[in-house]
């Protein structure tokens, strides 16, 4: 199979590639690497030999490809995919970017949730599948069991989402930023004597200074949070907020009958793991410890944390979880609202499961490997 990769030297494809070289994905397909910016430089030699970047834009030459598998961002799938398909081409497009995927002939993949959804699909000839909002598909992970066995009335996920998802410079502000806070105290801290009021007044009076680095963030992350993610909606919502319900039933196949899933997303200092505390509403009282068998047989990646003290700090938290494709999920246990009512925590790589992961499986998939 001919695989042109687009947007491979991003963040997110960057990922990508180390999956699918840990994978030995190279060695199933013939890749052909595209570039927005850098055609005819030699591109990455992943055991296949030399090989020249080509023109992202160029439809003739993406046409020759069996299927396009892309990371380049949403503003490149909505310029070239149109083209692309109204040239004739019919192969498969595997897609990071979020802005083909609520539509109809669209699917979008998380294999682990939705494998019968991804089959038939392909027995009916869809051609596009597209990566989930990072949030939803780890939301997903960790409690597909209970989506399952259909035994979820509604979810209010509140996240705590970090700052890759907003992107590599936004990364790279906010360690600045954690920098310029140290440096500006790093007398005080040396000085075991020195009053920790000091030191905080001087903290905030740097952080809210016009020479604080918010440039990507607009305003301070560091020390701090930002309570609003993407666009605002009518509703209230903010776009990530909205797409958690309407992603996660597209992703169940269950978009007729919605499951309502709704909550506050907020940015925190995390590097690349996104964390989430969930009320969930159960459609039955079961109790916790089936609960957590349901969750833990889901799939082969969540794990059941144990409502522990010491194993939640240790385990549940992004510090552990990042890089790796476990998904965690923790805080299990009745709330005081009713026996229908639980609460849960989970913590998962929004790099891996929630971006780059989904779409090398779904390759994957493809050549039947
Ligand atoms: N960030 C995230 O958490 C998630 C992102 N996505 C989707 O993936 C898309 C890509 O996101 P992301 O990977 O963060 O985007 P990046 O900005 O990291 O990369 C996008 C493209 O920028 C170009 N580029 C220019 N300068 C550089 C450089 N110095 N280093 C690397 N690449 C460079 C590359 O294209 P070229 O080689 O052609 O110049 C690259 O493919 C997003 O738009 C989004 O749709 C999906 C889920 C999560
Ligand atoms: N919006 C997500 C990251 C992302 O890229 O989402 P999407 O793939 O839905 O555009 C975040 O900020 O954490």
């Amino acid at each position: 199979m001919k695989v042109g990769l687009v947007g491979w030297r991003g963040m997110v494809g960057s990922v990508l590639m180390q999956r699918m070289r840990e994978e030995s994905d190279f060695a199933h397909i013939a890749p052909v690497f595209f570039s927005t910016s850098q055609v005819g430089i030699a591109g990455p030699n992943v055991g296949t030999g030399e090989t020249i970047l080509q023109d992202a834009f160029d439809i003739d030459s993406l046409k020759t490809m069996d299927t396009i598998i892309t990371c380049q961002g949403g503003d490149y799938t909505k310029d070239v995919y149109p083209k692309l398909r109204e040239s004739g081409w019919d192969g498969y497009w595997i897609d990071a970017a979020s802005a083909l995927r609520m539509e109809d002939d669209a699917v979008i993949v998380l294999d682990p949730v939705n494998r019968d959804v991804i089959d038939q699909a392909l027995s009916k000839g869809v051609k596009t599948y597209v990566g989930g909002n990072c949030t939803v598909s780890l939301l997903l992970m960790a409690i597909g069991g209970l989506f399952e066995k259909d035994l979820i009335e509604w979810v209010s996920p509140m996240t705590y989402q970090a700052a890759s998802g907003a992107g590599a410079r936004n990364m790279r502000e906010l360690i600045s930023q954690m920098g310029e806070i140290r440096d500006d105290v790093a007398t005080e801290l040396a000085d075991p004597a020195s009053a920790i009021l000091d030191i905080d007044r001087k903290v905030a009076d740097k952080m809210r200074s016009d020479d604080f680095p918010t440039d990507q963030f607009g305003v301070p992350l560091a020390g701090s949070l930002i309570p609003w993610i993407d666009v605002p909606l009518a509703s209230g919502q903010s776009k990530e907020e909205w797409k958690a319900q309407v992603e996660a039933n597209k992703i169940l196949g269950t978009s007729d009958s919605q499951t309502p899933i709704d909550g506050i997303c907020v940015r925190i200092g995390a590097m690349r793991c996104h964390s989430q505390a969930l009320t969930i509403k159960l459609k039955k009282d079961i109790p916790v410890a089936e609960i957590e068998e349901i969750l833990a047989a889901h799939n082969d990646w969540v794990k059941v944390i144990p409502n522990d003290r010491e194993l939640s700090a240790q385990e549940l938290t992004p510090t552990k979880v990042t890089g790796t494709l476990s998904v965690p999920v923790g805080r299990i246990r009745k709330l005081t609202m009713g026996p229908e009512y639980i609460s849960a925590f989970t913590v998962g790589d929004q790099l891996l499961w929630g971006a780059a992961e989904p779409l090398r499986r779904m390759l994957r998939i493809l050549i039947g490997k």
